[in-house]
């Protein structure tokens, strides 16, 4: 395994792993978005949600975005979107988050295998960013519609993991909306789930929001990386810097 995938530390039933890749492979094919319930079962999904708890009444969230509220420039009180913090899941106090990541990464990696030899949807996936942690604080907070990557900087897949209990969509709204290119009008409403994971690509295909949060909603992200697109950008961005960088004289 490359180095940067932790080994497969917890040993969910093979079984579950391969059928739960069937449904990602087949469902990303045909619609780029795939939604997997269930996904570590309710004790160890509740582990990972005491952890995250924990981080957020410790104050290890940063503010997120700042978003105005309606009013405007005139009011300056502003609503916060969604507060976070970065983990590679191997911090101490964290061994459930890293567990959760390191069954994302099982079924990326083995989606990545068993589709037609090495590659999901024409990728190559060899390596992905940290957890993003996010918590929307609840009243009102909300996320813009957009393209996680609308410039090729190398993520192919997006996974978002939800862990909110008793979510009531009605009251506490928070749902996300994806707006995927090709679907006409049609939209993938997702309500943010306790133990719900899902899948769906990063770029332009799927123009997202996050309506208004009326509950604390939490949500852990990991963001996949094509090797050639990462590639790529990692050039484009190093030639930018050298000619940024060029000394006046030359
Ligand atoms: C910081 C940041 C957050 C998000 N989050 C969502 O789209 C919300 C998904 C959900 O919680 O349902 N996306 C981007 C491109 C950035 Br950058
Ligand atoms: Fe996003």
């Amino acid at each position: 395994l490359p180095p940067f995938l932790h080994r497969n530390r917890n040993n969910l039933d093979e079984r579950i792993i391969d059928q739960i890749c069937r449904n990602v492979i087949t469902d990303m094919d045909q619609y780029g978005v795939c939604v997997v319930d269930t996904f570590l079962g309710a004790e160890k999904g509740m582990a990972v949600l005491n952890e995250v708890l924990n981080m957020y009444s410790a104050g290890l969230f940063k503010d997120g975005q700042l978003v105005s509220n309606k009013a405007g420039a005139s009011d300056l009180k502003t609503i916060r979107g969604d507060q976070i913090t970065w983990l590679d899941g191997k911090e101490k106090q964290c061994q459930n988050i890293g567990m959760l990541i390191s069954q994302v990464d099982a079924i990326i990696m083995r989606a990545n295998k068993m589709y037609n030899n090495g590659r999901i949807g024409n990728y190559t996936i060899n390596g992905r960013t940290k957890a993003m942690v996010a918590c929307y604080p609840g009243y009102g907070s909300h996320y813009v519609k957009h393209v996680d990557n609308p410039n090729r900087d190398g993520r192919c897949i997006t996974a978002i993991y939800y862990l909110n209990k008793d979510w009531d969509i009605k009251k506490n709204g928070g749902l996300l909306r994806i707006f995927p290119e090709g679907w006409r009008d049609q939209v993938a409403d997702i309500e943010p789930l306790f133990d719900r994971i899902l899948f769906f690509w990063s770029d332009r295909r799927n123009p997202h929001e996050v309506q208004p949060a009326y509950k604390t909603r939490y949500a852990i992200t990991l963001w996949y990386f094509d090797a050639e697109e990462r590639n790529q950008a990692c050039r484009r961005y190093q030639r930018e810097r050298e000619m940024h960088n060029q000394p006046k004289n030359s």
